[in-house]
């Protein structure tokens, strides 16, 4: 039979008791901010569960601080056994046969916050953030746009996760306006570059990774070890302002077209929690060298859609679906790429997969593809869009759908603001 918890949970809810993702929240504004695991409409406050000594696993019962943090750092440095004994514990917590929080009003009361009513914030402290190129479709796509048909994707592409060093404080949470960023472009020809708010600005759909446990300095992870250093997965827009990064990117790569600000979703899915939905990634063709072959190339099926709502519109329309499966490098080649030269990573870093564009055009994973550089103006709902302008939501879901529930992610939003 289905695990089924206590707390009635809607069968279209992202937060089931299968799925249990973690964040960092505020009851109330004044309060400390602590984590919490999201159950239906509720936030479970983790603080008030492990100051009931409610953590009583071999791991965790000597290490119950880490829920006493304004971040989940110190619970994601403990690694895989603990992360699997709070899950346990907690889904043993929550079932619906266990009368320990069910039957205590008092702790209940302490422990169950609406959703509704809580602030959520990034639920990590992140020390550095990467952003890898990882949907060959994407590759191909902007390859075209950028540099032309006759070979749109880089030789090195089929052999190595290529990626960028991202820019870490500038990640903000899920609802934190975007300002329009300012900087130099270059129009075609041979015209002087001109400077002012970015009239190319764009999202970009992706997902991360959240690193647990580092590495030493100098020490590489194995590819088939990877997977025991990710802890789970958020929504993440990479803002992208394509004029600024179209005239800048040459010859070192994305730098202030990108690290005006990147938005995240309030909550971590784990990859426990994704198991459930793992399927086998693409056939890859060169075979990877040796360090970057894996036993099992996972990936998971995730069903991806962006909306944006123009401002004034009663409502946000559709503009793509795609899938996190399209992805060719997977996750745990990504983070063996990262470490291969012995750079250490550390918990709570991201590492951005890059957009997820499917090979179709209703999957394209931002607008300079969608609307192939503003060639083809997108129609939303009475109006048309070949960027983004100001007043403009963009809104990311992401779930999993399992049989009668769902493990979703909620939303990843932000609107687009004027410069000051
Ligand atoms: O092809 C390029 O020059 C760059 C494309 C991007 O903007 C890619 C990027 O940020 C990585 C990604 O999201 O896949
Ligand atoms: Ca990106
Ligand atoms: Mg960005």
């Amino acid at each position: 039979m289905a695990l089924k918890s206590f707390i009635e949970v809607h069968p279209d809810s992202h937060f089931p008791i299968q799925n249990l993702p973690y964040g960092v929240f505020k009851p109330e504004p004044a309060s400390p901010a602590r984590p919490g695991v999201a159950i239906g409409d509720y936030v479970l406050d983790l603080s008030v569960v492990a100051s009931a000594g409610l953590f009583d696993g071999p791991v965790l019962k000597n290490s119950c601080d880490s829920f006493l943090q304004p971040d989940l750092n110190k619970f994601l440095a403990l690694g895989r056994p603990a992360w699997k004994e709070a899950r346990a514990t907690l889904q043993k917590l929550l079932s619906a046969t266990e009368p320990a929080l069910r039957d205590n009003a008092a702790l209940r009361q302490k422990a169950l916050v609406p959703l509704s009513k809580v602030e959520m914030l990034v639920p990590i402290s992140i020390g550095d953030y990467t952003d890898f190129f990882s949907s060959m479709h994407h590759a191909k796509n902007c390859g075209t746009i950028f540099r032309g048909p006759e070979n749109p994707i880089p030789a090195n592409w089929f052999h190595l996760p290529i990626a960028y060093h991202g820019r870490a404080s500038s990640i903000v949470i899920s609802g934190t306006d975007i300002v329009r960023p300012r900087g130099q472009g270059h129009p075609a020809g041979n015209s002087p570059p001109y400077f002012g708010p970015s009239l190319k600005l764009d999202f970009e759909l992706e997902m991360a990774a959240v690193v647990g446990p580092g590495n030493e300095l100098g020490k590489p992870v194995d590819v088939n070890e990877a997977a025991d250093h990710i802890f789970g997965l958020v929504l993440l827009n990479d803002w992208s302002a394509r004029d600024i990064q179209a005239w800048e990117y040459v010859p070192l790569g994305p730098f202030l077209g990108k690290s005006f600000g990147t938005t995240v979703s309030p909550w971590i899915v784990t990859l426990d929690a994704l198991e459930p939905f793992a399927c086998d990634a693409p056939k890859q063709n060169p075979p990877p060298l040796p360090y970057l072959a894996e036993k099992i190339s996972k990936n998971y099926d995730i069903s991806l859609e962006v909306q944006i709502k123009p401002a004034g519109q009663e409502n946000s329309s559709v503009v793509t679906r795609s899938n996190f499966n399209h992805l060719y490098w997977t996750l745990t080649q990504q983070l063996a790429h990262h470490t291969i030269n012995g750079c250490n990573l550390r918990p709570g870093d991201l590492l951005g997969t890059g957009t997820i564009s499917g090979p179709e055009p209703q999957s394209y994973g931002c607008l300079l593809e969608l609307t192939w550089n503003g060639q083809k103006p997108l129609s939303l709902n009475g109006t048309t869009r070949k960027f983004l302008e100001d007043g403009d939501e963009v809104i990311f879901s992401g779930y999993s759908k399992g049989n009668g529930y769902n493990v979703g992610f909620g939303t990843c939003s932000g609107k687009i603001i004027p410069p000051p």
